[in-house]
């Protein structure tokens, strides 16, 4: 017999409050207040991936993680080298931010999953965009390339250098700058991680539009730049839809203001959807305007189970009905055989513990060896299809095949894991997962971005004319190509 836990426990009404908090740069620094461990723990033990608001202490891994430009025979592109006048200019222009020493670089230079590593030699931390805008500039000129970084919690290889690419990190850019509680409008500095700011929000009765697994790690500079999808997609939206308005500082140093904070604006082109999703490669985001919702006065989460497991999350302003509708849904999907088992949870500790089974497969999936990682976007009548296809081809070579994903957004992570790293096993997956994806009109990244890692799959999922006008827009903003290269676009032709 099916097991249901009906949790009557009822949660508090959240306290309404009218007040307007306004932050300002000068004001408590919401980061600080509210600065709390990694969600995402480190893959190796001895690696540390901890403090990403502030420097991480010094780490030592116990397997040196291979050069990206090794494993994939990269070229490195005609880029100028930092020299000791280019070490003078940024440690006057930002004392006491410009890391050099090798040991507090290290895990900089290395993905969260330990996968690629690059050998940049300088990590600058500037803390405003006109900060941002004099390295650029300075950079530009001295066609020094950069690489922009977050929390460093991407998952394709585009949050790294590939070489020496300077590290530009958007950490100490950690402030709110205002919150209207009338319109839900938050307006921030691009290092904010994301669970401060949802923290801070959930205090004044609202909540962030996006929540990702990576959120005690990840900024929402980053967030944006990726255009990260995440848990509450389906429910608020995409970031092209929630955020309003982008600062960007350009290749040249010049500051892009568009932080507009209105829902509505039809003057011109939609500059700033340029920006999200572009990840790094056309302009460095310094800071976000972005619509937040209400905070939910009642959420339910059920955790159901048949041939699969699947959480769905309810969220409404009354719980009595919440629950009415919710129970009416489980007495049919338990009639008709759909589902067998699961429970339900409205308490919070209940609703957190379910959600980190969720949360945590990512991580779970690393203590299993080297994982290969597709995030495909395909209808959802076929989203499991690949994972068996998968199985089947490539048999015994694989560990493991597993998919999960975000079903509600058709988007299925495929994960394959091995006992290690290998060209072999690489060439079998690729292009066949892409191949079998374009065959059904999907996408090869739904949510991840393409990165460095998926940057040669890109014509899978968008035509060549797409392709083509995307590296002339790219030439038109950065025509040295200094920001994040061999990311995202092929070379052009
Ligand atoms: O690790 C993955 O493949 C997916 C990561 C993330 O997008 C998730 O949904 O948990
Ligand atoms: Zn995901």
């Amino acid at each position: 017999l099916p097991r249901w836990q009906m949790n009557g426990h009822k949660r508090p009404l959240a306290v309404w409050t009218s007040a307007t908090a306004q932050w300002t740069l000068k004001q408590k620094k919401p980061a600080e207040l509210y600065r709390i461990p990694v969600s995402r723990p480190p893959i190796l033990s001895g690696t540390s991936l901890l403090g990403k608001g502030a420097l991480s202490t010094t780490s030592i891994s116990p397997k040196e993680v291979m050069l990206t430009s090794e494993r994939y025979g990269v070229q490195r592109l005609p880029f100028s080298h930092v020299s000791d006048s280019d070490l003078t200019f940024f440690e006057h222009l930002i004392p006491g931010r410009v890391i050099t020493d090798p040991d507090e670089l290290r895990p900089f230079n290395v993905d969260w999953l330990q996968s690629v590593r690059g050998c940049s030699k300088m990590l600058l931390r500037p803390r405003t965009a006109a900060e941002v805008s004099e390295i650029l500039r300075y950079c530009n000129k001295r066609k020094l390339a950069v690489n922009p970084q977050g929390g460093n919690t991407g998952l394709v290889g585009g949050s790294v250098p590939v070489f020496d690419e300077i590290i530009i990190s958007t950490a100490l850019m950690n402030q709110v700058i205002s919150f209207n509680s009338v319109s839900g409008i938050l307006v921030c500095q691009a290092g904010c991680i994301l669970e401060n700011l949802n923290q801070y929000l959930e205090e004044l009765d609202f909540i962030m539009p996006l929540d990702l697994g990576a959120k005690g790690s990840c900024h929402i500079g980053g967030n944006v730049a990726t255009n990260a999808g995440g848990l509450r997609l389906l429910r608020y939206g995409s970031l092209r839809g929630t955020v309003l308005g982008l600062e960007v500082v350009l290749a040249d140093g010049s500051i892009l203001n568009c932080l507009a904070s209105l829902r509505k604006d039809n003057t011109g082109y939609d500059l700033k959807q340029l920006f999200i999703g572009s990840e790094g490669t056309l302009g460095i985001i310094t800071a976000v305007s972005i619509l937040c919702p209400r905070k939910p006065k009642s959420v339910n989460l059920v955790f159901l189970g048949s041939p699969f497991y699947i959480l769905i999350e309810t969220s409404g302003s009354n719980s009595a009905h919440d629950e009415e509708k919710l129970n009416n849904f489980l007495e049919h999907v338990m009639a008709s055989g759909l589902v067998t088992d699961g429970t339900v949870a409205t308490e919070d500790k209940k609703i957190k513990m379910l959600w980190s089974l969720r949360e945590r497969i990512t991580e779970a999936l690393t203590h299993d060896g080297c994982v290969y990682k597709y995030d495909l976007s395909l209808p959802v009548e076929r989203l499991y299809d690949l994972v068996i296809d998968t199985r089947a081809r490539l048999g015994k070579t694989a560990k493991n095949v597993v998919g999960y994903g975000h079903l509600g957004d058709g988007n299925l992570h495929l994960n394959i894991t091995a006992e290690s790293y290998s060209h072999s096993l690489l060439n079998a997956i690729e292009p066949f997962v892409y191949e079998w994806t374009a065959q059904y009109n999907g996408s090869i990244s739904a949510e991840h971005g393409l990165g460095f890692k998926k940057k040669h799959y890109i014509q899978y999922s968008k035509p060549q004319e797409a392709v083509l006008l995307m590296q002339q827009v790219k030439a038109m903003l950065d025509p040295k190509g200094i920001l994040n290269p061999y990311k995202t676009l092929p070379a052009s032709s």
